[in-house]
């Protein structure tokens, strides 16, 4: 028997581990766009998902962004059906006429439609194929962006959407795996236009400035960069926590938030705390950035009898009697 070349064979392990340890009952949803990433684990969850006693279904969306889009998801589902999938479906979603620029509402659009796929299907989660090279280069772009520690930590392998797990089995996989992984398997990618488009940072990224830093420092760049997001992943989920046992110990009665404690806090923790209870209050957490944070900050620790701080979202919160209060 011909040995599993090793991009399939590494492919399969991180989707088996990713598949190991989720409640049973219903099926795994693959969110295949058509891409080598998504491709490669499609063909990974279907050889994995049967062995584990588990179905696996696949869902494409069509963003309607591009002529041919509907014929491409269909192309898309009617292999997924060839390659064994219980069922694979195309889901139309319309992109105009939500907030933010072109690539943030088509995410929100997909992301949206792929919960309501995994709801109806009863899945017992949602794989996305964001590989170790889509790290890397969202920890650049949180870098070059002041993200802070949150955004270093670039995408977990696991969380929640919508009450169902989303898992990205192939952070740890390297975009030329996938690629190879098709190469031996036969498959045809489609090749996303957006993807080399430049007028997209993230496109910019991929074609210029990771290549660049390759050059520069060497090919370990890439699975550094990565490595970089799990660390600082593992500080922030114990900054977290910390943080979310501060927030209680400041919280008064009237469900305003003490000054003392909060001045008794390391910036670190306090920042978290602050940035928590404005989520509370109903401050917008797309829009909530460093610049709010600061100014509740300065409510705290830099208390010259200034006016409220406003928060996105029409949150407003000021300083009364020693305590924080939104008002
Ligand atoms: N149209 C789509 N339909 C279903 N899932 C999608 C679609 N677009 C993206 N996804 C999912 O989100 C993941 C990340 O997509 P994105 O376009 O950001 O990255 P990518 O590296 O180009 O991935 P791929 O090579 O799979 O297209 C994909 O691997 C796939 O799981």
């Amino acid at each position: 028997m011909a040995a599993l070349a090793p991009p399939v064979a590494a492919i399969r392990v991180a989707v088996r581990r990713a598949l190991t340890g989720l409640s049973s009952g219903g099926p795994v949803l693959v969110a295949c766009s058509g891409g080598a990433d998504s491709l490669a684990l499609a063909a990974a969850t279907v050889f994995v998902a049967p062995r584990l006693g588990r179905d696996a279904v696949l869902v494409t969306v069509d963003h309607g962004l591009q002529d041919g889009s509907a014929e491409r998801a269909e192309a898309v589902a009617t292999w997924g059906r060839g390659a064994g999938f219980g069922s694979a479906t195309v889901v139309r979603v319309e992109v105009a006429g939500r907030p933010g620029g072109p690539e943030a509402a088509a995410r929100e659009a997909r992301y949206q439609a792929l919960t309501e796929v995994a709801r109806r299907q009863n899945a017992v989660a949602v794989l996305t194929g964001h590989t170790r090279d889509d790290q890397a280069e969202t920890v650049l772009l949180a870098l070059a962006r002041g993200a802070g520690p949150r955004g270093l930590a670039g995408m977990p392998a696991r969380r929640d959407l919508g009450g169902v797990p989303l898992l990205r089995p192939l952070l740890e996989i390297g975009r030329e795996q996938t690629r190879a992984a098709c190469v031996v398997l036969g498959l045809t990618p489609w090749q996303d236009p957006h993807n080399t488009d430049p007028s997209y940072a993230r496109s910019r990224v991929r074609a210029d400035l990771l290549p660049a830093l390759v050059r520069a420092l060497g090919p370990g760049v890439v699975d550094n960069l990565a490595r970089t997001a799990r660390l600082v992943a593992a500080d922030n989920a114990a900054l977290d926590e910390l943080a979310g046992t501060a927030l209680a110990a400041a919280r008064c009665p009237d469900g305003g938030l003490s000054v003392p404690v909060l001045l008794g806090l390391v910036p670190a923790v306090r920042g978290r705390v602050l940035h928590a209870w404005a989520r509370e209050l109903g401050a917008l957490p797309g829009a909530l950035s460093h610049r709010h944070v600061a100014a509740l900050d300065a409510l705290v620790t830099d208390w010259h009898g200034q006016g409220p701080a406003d928060l996105p979202g029409g949150v407003r919160v000021l300083r009364r009697e020693g305590r924080l209060a939104s008002g």
